[in-house]
């Protein structure tokens, strides 16, 4: 019988500590703006925490990678000015910045639960390489892959080396990096119920940890049936006995809100929410970020974004391949639950929150969960689904979503689905958003779509023809691939005659910046190792985020409607039109030049 040396301890996690006490500083996150985080009382249940990390001045990142001297925490200055960069400081023992890491200095754990996994090899270790390559993580850090697999840890280092990659910008001392990073991965294979296997791992983390104040971090890639006993484990046996605990927790969280509900509450027996990082991967996409920047920095948007100007707001979401090797876990969700209850809504409730009062993670969940408790129920009539047959095209033959071994024959799962949303605000009333969300289409896509009203007694309408709707202003802002934010604009075509266009007005992110735009995991992970809680999803928000699609979810299997079935490689059901069409709204994607 196992021996779990100590208990959870929620006081090691602080909303808004400090919590980050590494010296490193990660130069891809340069200051724009500072924002002093708030001293959590409980750290003072730390004997080391928050005092040795001042007394060392260690620089600590704010959510947006601000370094924040701890100095200046301590006398309440932000510290350093943007265009300064950090003010000119000593650390406390008198060493100048920069002198390199003390042998006190913490030290982080990673352990990643279901390393022997397709996320896990194919986002996550080539996330944290990224982030060691950039110099972002502290100096003193140990990677542990967790799962049932026998293997050694040459082997995970094996079966992740090839997923490893250097950016386009690399330095010539990539293969060099690779291996400094691959010596700090190990493995340790276990069961994920088994108190004496995740006490063996807490034996493992302690000795690399060597005695430092040592913060740790599980991050669950592995089906949602085992959350609860990994959780269970890792706290009760595996979880630092100096510093912070923390578990990410990766989609789906839950079916319905029930099951959701029964999920939180489970891991809550084990962890306070602030221990708790449920991921959503696509806020951690640079375009979705950048969306609030677009809306509040920039002063021609913000006035218009109501239902004074915008017509509509389109959300989209198409995959340019099926299921493939998915089949089994997407067969019990259905693309409604694997990308429209998260992605999408996630970014519907950024887009249309009211300004927050501050950057904060609070403040700006505090906003988006209005949001979602504004919507309007979803009604069947609002949705349409789908569901991809085969098709044969150029001497190719492509499978029908019911061809995967893993998904029944007579499946009425959507892979495809459109719905029109309303929230019912004062500044959003009336307003279509629409979604579409769709695998084995024709192309791959994310985009938002916000298309303008027609303009009031347009004096150019003439010089238009007939269709009004090609005339109005569309903003879009593509978050993959080539990621893009552009306006169409109306102008004048160069000539005698007066006849417009409409012609776009482009920040192409490839041509503006040579920098490659970072992983959407990279950022996620840092900021749980930073404790930025922004991009991470608050339990209120996913019940909110449940309470909307359950009724519909529910009928949709209750009634067993059949989707409709649309070609692998097409542009899906054409009841997606028709559901736009009841709100006078044309689809922003339907041709390849927009
Ligand atoms: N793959 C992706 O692109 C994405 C995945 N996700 C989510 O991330 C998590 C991990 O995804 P992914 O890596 O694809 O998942 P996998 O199905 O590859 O599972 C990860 C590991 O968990 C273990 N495992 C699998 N099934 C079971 C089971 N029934 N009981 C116990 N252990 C099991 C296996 O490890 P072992 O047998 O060695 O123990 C496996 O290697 C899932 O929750 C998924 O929904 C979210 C977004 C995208
Ligand atoms: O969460 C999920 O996302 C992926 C798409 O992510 P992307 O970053 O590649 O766009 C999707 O394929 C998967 O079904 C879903 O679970």
């Amino acid at each position: 019988m196992a021996v779990c040396f100590h208990t959870s301890s929620p006081s090691s996690s602080c909303s808004s500590a400090p919590s980050s006490s590494f010296s490193r500083s990660c130069p891809q996150r340069s200051p724009f703006s500072l924002r002093k985080r708030k001293l959590c009382p409980s750290d003072s249940l730390l004997p080391h925490h928050r005092p040795r990390a001042a007394a060392r001045g260690f620089r600590i990142r704010s959510s947006y990678g601000h370094p924040l001297s701890a100095l200046s925490l301590q006398n309440g200055s932000s510290g350093s000015s943007p265009e300064k960069g950090p003010v000119d400081f000593k650390l406390e023992d008198g060493r100048p910045p920069g002198s390199g890491p003390r042998s006190d200095e913490p030290t982080i754990s990673i352990t990643i639960v279901g390393a022997s996994g397709d996320l896990a090899k194919k986002k996550i270790f080539p996330a944290l390489f990224a982030l060691f390559y950039e110099n972002c993580l502290p100096e003193h850090f140990t990677i542990f892959g967790y799962s049932r697999s026998k293997m050694t840890d040459e082997e995970l280092r094996n079966s992740i080396s090839g997923t490893l990659t250097c950016r386009v910008d690399s330095r010539d001392n990539c293969g060099d990096k690779m291996e400094e990073f691959l010596r700090r991965c190990f493995y340790h294979p276990g069961q994920y119920g088994s108190d004496e296997n995740f006490s063996e791992l807490d034996e493992k983390l302690r000795e690399k940890e060597g005695g430092r104040l040592s913060h740790r971090l599980f991050y669950l890639s592995i089906p949602p049936n085992i959350f609860v006993d990994v959780v269970r484990c890792a706290s009760l046996c595996a979880s630092s006995p100096t510093g912070w605990t923390r578990v990410i927790v990766e989609k789906p969280f839950g079916r319905d809100s029930k099951s959701s509900g029964e999920l939180t509450r489970s891991l809550k027996q084990y962890l306070s929410e602030d221990q708790i990082f449920r991921i959503d991967h696509y806020l951690g996409k640079e375009l979705v970020e950048n969306l609030s920047v677009l809306r509040f920095s920039n002063l021609v948007f913000e006035p218009l974004w109501s239902r004074q100007y915008i017509r509509n707001v389109q959300l989209i979401f198409s995959e340019d391949f099926g299921t493939e090797g998915r089949g089994g876990y997407f067969d019990s969700y259905g693309i409604i639950r694997d990308i429209m209850q998260n992605h999408l809504l996630q970014i519907l409730a950024l887009f249309a929150m009211e300004p927050p009062v501050s950057l904060d993670a609070e403040d700006i969940r505090n906003e988006k969960v209005k949001v979602l408790r504004s919507m309007k129920n979803l009604q069947l009539d609002d949705v349409v689904v789908g569901q991809y047959k085969g098709h044969s095209k150029g001497g190719r033959a492509y499978p029908a979503y019911i061809d995967d071994p893993t998904v029944p024959k007579n499946s009425l799962t959507p892979t495809f689905a459109a719905a029109a949303l309303f929230i019912d605000n004062a500044r959003w009333d009336g307003v279509p958003f629409l979604m579409k969300a769709g695998k084995a289409l024709h192309s791959r896509r994310a985009e938002i779509r916000v298309q303008f009203r027609h303009v009031p007694g347009n004096l150019y309408k003439r010089s238009f023809g007939t269709d009004l709707d090609k005339a109005t202003n569309e903003l879009v802002i593509r978050v993959q691939p080539d990621e893009a934010i552009y306006l169409k604009v109306n102008n004048k075509i160069p000539g005698l005659t007066m006849r417009l266009d409409s012609s776009r007005l482009n920040l192409l992110y490839s041509a503006k910046y040579t920098r490659e735009i970072p992983d959407a995991y990279e950022r996620l992970l840092l900021d749980a190792i930073e404790g930025e809680r922004r991009l991470f999803i608050r339990s209120d928000e996913l019940d909110a985020a449940w309470a909307l699609f359950t009724p519909l979810l529910k009928e949709l299997e209750e009634k067993k409607i059949a989707p409709e079935l649309y070609p692998y490689g097409s542009r899906g059901p054409v009841g997606a039109h028709y559901l736009a069409a009841k709100y006078g709204v044309r689809w922003g994607d339907i041709s390849s030049e927009n």
